[in-house]
This record gives C-alpha cells, sequence and structure tokens, in this order.
C-alpha cells in the first residue's frame, strides 16, 4: 500500500498538517490544498489514490468535488472528513461515490485504517481492469492490409445487428477471434459467448450438451445440468466446425435455433432463450449441401452474413505485423525482452505458405521468444521448412550419401562377411543371402571379391 499518492483537502491548516505528517511518517506521498480551486488544480496535476476531502471548504462543498475527481481518476477513492454535526452529509457524500467517511476529531488508527480498506478495493479495480484489457486484447484482430481491412469493416457493421453469420476459412485463420469481435462489439457484449466444437460432440450427447438435463433423466445424471442454449440466452452460440455435424444432429439444431424453446432433457417445461448464433467452417459448403453432407436449409437459416477470413499468405506485410505482435506477447508474458527480427528472417516468414495460418505463426513466435539469443532472431532459429532459400550445406559436409551407393557399399560388406564365413562355398552362401547364384557371380565380380 506505500506508495499510494494522497490528496488531503481541508481549509483548516492544522488538520491538513496533522494528516501530512502522519501519513508521510507512514511513507505515503501527501499533497494538500485548502479550497475546491486548489484541490481541482492538484487534480489536474497529478493521479492520487486516496482523497480525504472536508465536507465544507471556503469555495464550496467538498461533496462538488466528487465527480469531478470521479472523471479525472475513475479508481481513486474519495474518504470524507466530517465533524459531527454534518454527518448527514458525509453520508449523502456516499450515496454520491465517495468510499468512506471519518469523524473529527480524527485517530491515526481509523487514518490507517480506512487507507487499508482503501487499498484492497483499488487493488481489486486494478486487477478487474487489467483483466478486461487483456480480455480485450484477446479478441483484437491485427491486421492493415486490404483483406483485414475490410473484414474488420464488415465486423463492425454486423456487430451493431443481430443477424446471424457464417464464417468461413481455412484453419487457424482466426474464425473463433472474428465470432468473439462480433460478439464483444454487439450488444451483447455483457452476456456469455458460449462456444460449441460440432466435430467434438457425438450425436447422442448433442442433446443434452445443447438443452441440458433435470437429475435423473437418464442414469448418469446424478444432477440437474444447464444446456448450452441456457446458458447462453441473451448472448452468443458459436458453432465452431459446424460443418462436420452429422445430418441428424443438423435437423435436431435447425429445429431448436428457429423455435429458440426447448426444455431440459427429463422435463416438461418450455425454456424460451434469445441467442444470436455465428457459426464457422473451414469446408465448402456449397460442395457439402451437394454433396448431401449439409443441410440446405440450414445453411440458409445460419449464413444469413457469410464472412471470409483470408488465409495468411494473402495477407502480405500483416505477417511480419503478426509477427512482431505475438513475439512482444509471448515475451511480455515471460517477462523476457523481446528479441529483433533479423532482416532474413522477415524476409523468410513472408516467403512462407503457412498452412498453418495465424495460429503456426502465433506457435512460432512463442517457441522464438523462448530460444532466440543475444537479442535477435536469425534464419538459424526458424525450422528449415521455412527457410527454403537458405544455401544447403553439401551432401558430404552432412555426411549423407546416395541411396544406390549406401545400398552397394552394404550389399559388398555382407557378400565379405560371407566370403570370409564360408570359403567359396557359392552354392551355400547364395542360399544363405537368398539370392540365385548367377547374381552372386555377378555382384562378387562387381565388387571386385573374387580372391
Ligand atoms: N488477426 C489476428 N490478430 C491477432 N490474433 C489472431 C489473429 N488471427 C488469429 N489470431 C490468433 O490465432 C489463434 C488461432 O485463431 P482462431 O482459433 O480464431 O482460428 P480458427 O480459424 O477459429 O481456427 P480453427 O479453424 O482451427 O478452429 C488464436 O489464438 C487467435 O487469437
Amino acid at each position: 500500500m506505500n506508495g499510494f499518492s494522497i490528496l488531503v483537502v481541508d481549509d483548516e491548516k492544522n488538520i491538513t498538517d496533522l494528516l501530512k505528517d502522519i501519513l508521510e511518517d507512514e511513507g505515503f506521498y501527501v499533497e494538500t490544498a485548502q479550497s475546491v480551486k486548489e484541490a481541482k488544480e492538484r487534480l489536474r496535476e497529478k493521479d492520487f489514490e486516496i482523497i480525504f476531502l472536508d465536507v465544507w471548504l471556503p469555495d464550496g462543498e467538498g461533496t462538488d468535488l466528487i465527480p469531478y475527481i470521479k472523471e479525472v481518476n475513475p479508481i481513486s477513492k474519495i474518504v470524507m472528513i466530517s465533524g459531527h454535526a454534518n454527518i448527514p452529509i458525509a453520508v449523502k457524500a456516499l450515496k454520491e461515490g465517495a468510499f468512506d467517511f471519518l469523524e473529527k476529531p480524527i485517530s491515526t488508527d481509523s487514518i490507517l485504517a480506512v487507507i487499508e480498506k482503501a487499498g484492497k478495493e483499488i487493488k481489486k479495480e486494478v486487477e478487474y481492469r487489467f483483466l478486461k484489457e487483456k480480455e480485450f486484447e484477446s479478441f483484437q484482430i491485427i491486421g492493415e492490409s486490404e483483406p483485414i481491412k475490410k473484414l474488420k469493416k464488415q465486423i463492425e457493421k454486423v456487430a451493431k445487428t443481430n443477424a446471424w453469420v457464417m464464417i468461413f476459412g481455412e484453419n487457424g485463420t482466426g474464425k473463433e477471434l472474428v465470432a468473439r469481435s462480433i460478439h464483444y462489439l454487439s450488444e451483447r457484449a455483457d452476456k456469455p459467448f458460449v462456444d460449441i466444437n460440432c466435430a467434438a460432440i457425438p450425436d447422442d450427447l448433442l442433446e443434452s450438451e445443447l438443452f441440458g438435463y433435470e437429475k435423473g433423466a437418464f442414469s448418469g445424471a446424478v444432477s440437474r445440468k444447464l444446456g448450452k442454449l441456457e446458458i447462453a440466452d441473451g448472448g452468443t452460440l458459436f458453432l465452431d466446425e459446424v460443418a462436420d455435424m452429422s445430418l441428424s444432429s443438423q435437423a435436431k439444431l435447425l429445429r431448436v435455433l428457429e423455435e429458440q424453446e426447448f426444455s431440459r432433457l427429463g422435463s416438461n417445461q418450455k425454456i424460451k432463450v434469445d441467442i444470436r448464433v455465428i457459426s464457422a467452417t473451414n469446408k465448402n459448403l456449397d460442395r457439402e449441401i451437394q454433396e448431401g453432407r449439409f443441410r440446405q436449409d440450414l445453411a440458409f437459416r445460419l449464413s444469413v452474413v457469410p464472412l471470409y477470413v483470408p488465409p495468411l499468405r494473402e495477407r502480405g506485410d500483416d505477417i511480419i505485423l503478426l509477427a512482431e505482435y505475438f513475439l512482444e506477447r509471448s515475451c511480455r508474458e515471460n517477462k523476457m525482452e523481446k528479441p529483433v527480427l533479423s532482416d532474413d528472417v522477415k524476409e523468410a516468414l513472408l516467403k512462407y505458405s503457412w498452412p498453418g495460418n495465424v495460429r503456426e505463426l502465433k506457435n512460432l513466435m512463442e517457441r522464438l521468444c523462448i530460444f532466440a539469443s543475444d537479442g535477435i532472431v536469425t534464419v538459424d532459429d526458424l525450422p528449415s521448412y521455412i527457410v527454403k532459400n537458405r544455401p544447403v550445406r553439401s551432401r558430404s559436409e552432412i555426411g549423407i550419401k546416395p541411396l544406390k551407393q549406401a545400398r552397394e557399399e552394404a550389399e559388398k560388406e555382407v557378400i565379405k562377411q560371407a566370403l570370409k564365413q564360408y570359403g567359396r562355398n557359392l552354392k551355400e552362401i547364395a542360399k544363405v543371402l537368398e539370392v540365385d547364384l548367377s547374381s552372386l557371380y555377378r555382384k562378387i565380380k562387381q565388387y571386385n571379391l573374387e580372391e
């Protein structure tokens, strides 16, 4: 807690001086102000975590300052200082956003107790904000290339609506990230984002996964379980790999999505929900429909707005932008210095085809953050399949030989051994080596083993 900055606002100089002495002795940084005007000046210059605020000041009520303080530093905690007669005003201040109040005469113990309480609260809020920022960071779409700019515009537009969206794109291109962005930019942001990996749910579990069940609905249902539809109520349901669902599951899904009504297994009570559906697939849905693997009516229902996430290899310099972004993030998480990418590395990253798309790049950068040495990533740190244009070392340098040569050398060695064991009994040798006699003659000649 030490290290907090504290502002004491009171028109009585003996009070500000006393508090300043006590708090500085405890290791806090303290400034004082004797009026509303002076307090505003201090607040403009610096962020204070805790503000002790007198109820009455010569140029206004201390409570008038509360909205101002909340505006300049929403995390700060305001502690009203009040004489006995003004307690009702202090209580009113609590309703307006003050954190607590102290009654004069103030004791050191009461000051320290209120600071400790405020400190805990501030810590909680700072952590919460940090988590929120991380959450925000976790659905930020990095990229400045034309196709990504276009995609971001589409996301912004579609997020304002309730339209159901189908996201197409290869594996690892960021389809789930797009779905999350739409959700968090939409009015449903405060409600859940619930994802279902359709490829991973066996047919017979789909209903219990979606609808949930009552205790005793089937053997093994030892307690009530809420289904994903109920959890997603008011929010967004993300159907990942939707084209990998069986036809019978598709029929069940279509019915419930159209009705937005279902019952938990083992219950007759209808539950109505309000769900927005976003789906994703890496398949060509038209082909899946033509070949009878996907229901056309479900496809129509799910893809009111189709969005396409381009493969990484079509995003040009975004590859470098993303590489730097992931490298920075991984290094920060591992508390390491971010290394620099050498020009050769950048060139290799731009030339590579990225079959695993952004996920592959992200994984690579996580590894590089750990293994790069001397603050720079060189081509030697990259896997060889990425560095195609790298000069290949000669065969003899690496110590390998053509297969034909290797085979002949091995053959010669085996025949030499056999001759040593069996002498010139070539018939016997041919039998042991499982070749016919004529080819054994030929090989003995070829390898100069004729005595
Ligand atoms: N443009 C981007 N900016 C930042 N991070 C990204 C971007 N695209 C993808 N990612 C990150 O790459 C990883 C893979 O993305 P995601 O899981 O969204 O891909 P996907 O297309 O849904 O994959 P799959 O088809 O395998 O389910 C995630 O960690 C995601 O946050």
